[in-house]
């Protein structure tokens, strides 16, 4: 968002995104300054929608992250869930609610304007119009929070996209990317004493700016390989049991396949271990196909790795299993974020 004119209360803050958030892509046939917009999804195509909150305290906090990565990651969190379908954005709608404060004092509009210049470059790459939202001032005076929604509109062709509920028993189980790198950048900013002023670039920084992998669930989607598929945004582990849940199907890890991001590497084989599994914030795919397809090592220049192996539902085995080299099989429970879990559980795992 440019600084030259920045925003005065609610209608001018709307104006300026109007401004910065022009848009000739032909789904939109309506945008931004009506009571709805009116899109345009192309033919024998099926629309695909997803929510997700940005809430401050708790996806983000103001005092360690930088502005421009909340807005990142608050578009890349909807945009995540869209290619663990398989679909292609058409729009993006944001609901935002912030202390007045911001829109009074320079300190917060310069944050505003550094969110939306943020969400506006993973937009620009994605070519992802934002259409609309709302705004509003948040309560609780001094105290009030920061809150954002992002709704995504994508679509897939008619009965294509991708489910949790597809895999079979003997599929193997691919993620994309690396593991543990959200969790492990995370902790080395809630260490730190003072927020990161800038990011000279937003490559290499797996939890500011996280990649949503939409182009490899596009190549994903044109090779009709893909059975299953869920993006981890809890954890692997959490993730892969829902998988395993709707497809009713056990899985077995093997614990040295998994992709160990540099990052959670440094942070020593157990926490590394811990980070890959349960981390949470990755936004790599979680993908299934038949174990005699031919899987390339990378897709869309994202490497593939094949982490295991899907197995017929057996009540009386563990939903997980990992295969731990010169130890045997163990049980992997289900460890990633949950909401509204005591906040010691969530915390201590970052700290482990
Ligand atoms: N308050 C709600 N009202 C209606 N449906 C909801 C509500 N909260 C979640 N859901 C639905 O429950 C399902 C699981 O939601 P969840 O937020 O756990 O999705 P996810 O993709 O696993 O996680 P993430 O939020 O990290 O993307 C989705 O179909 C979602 O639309
Ligand atoms: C300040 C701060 N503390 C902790 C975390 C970690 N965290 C928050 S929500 C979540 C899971 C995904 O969220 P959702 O289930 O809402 O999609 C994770 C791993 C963070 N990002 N910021
Ligand atoms: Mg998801």
């Amino acid at each position: 968002m440019k600084k030259r004119s920045l925003p005065s209360g609610e209608l001018g803050l709307i104006e300026q995104i109007q401004r910065d958030f022009a848009t000739n892509s032909s789904a939109v046939k309506l945008g931004i300054g009506d009571d709805c917009a009116i899109l345009r999804p192309p033919a024998g195509c099926e629309v695909l929608v997803t929510t997700d909150f940005t809430l401050e305290g708790r996806h983000f906090r103001r005092d360690a992250h930088p502005p421009e990565s909340v807005g990142h990651r608050c578009l890349a969190r909807g945009l995540s869930d869209l290619a663990a379908m398989g679909a292609t954005p058409l729009a993006a709608f944001l609901s935002l609610a912030l202390p007045s404060s911001m829109l009074t004092k320079a300190e917060g509009r310069t944050w505003i304007a550094k969110f939306f210049s943020g969400l506006r470059a993973l937009a620009e790459l994605h070519s992802v119009p934002l259409a609309g939202g709302d705004t509003s001032e948040s309560p609780g005076g001094k105290n009030a929070l920061i809150l954002a929604d992002i709704v995504l509109i994508g679509y897939a062709p008619k009965g294509k996209a991708l489910r949790r509920s597809g895999a079979f028993p003997g599929d193997a189980l691919y993620v994309t990317g690396q593991l543990g790198g959200a969790a492990a950048e995370l902790a080395g900013m809630l260490g730190r004493r003072k927020r990161i002023a800038s990011v000279k670039t937003t490559e290499d920084h797996p939890h500011m700016f996280p990649e949503p992998r939409l182009d490899v669930a596009e190549a994903l989607l044109r090779r009709g390989v893909a059975t299953a598929c869920i993006d981890i945004s809890d954890g692997l582990s959490t993730d892969l049991a829902h998988l395993c849940r709707a497809s009713g199907v056990n899985a077995e890890i093997e614990q040295e396949a998994l992709p160990i991001h540099p990052l959670a590497a440094r942070l020593g084989a157990k926490s590394a271990l811990h980070a890959a599994l349960h981390g949470g914030e990755d936004y790599e795919l979680l993908f299934t196909a038949p174990a005699s397809a031919r899987m390339p090592t990378s897709l869309a220049g994202v490497p593939l790795t094949r982490i295991g192996t899907l197995k017929a539902r057996r009540t009386s085995q563990p939903l997980m299993t990992l295969l731990v080299p010169d130890s045997g099989p163990e049980e992997l429970k289900q460890g990633g974020w949950e909401h509204f879990a005591k906040p010691s559980r969530n915390a201590k795992k970052k700290a482990r």
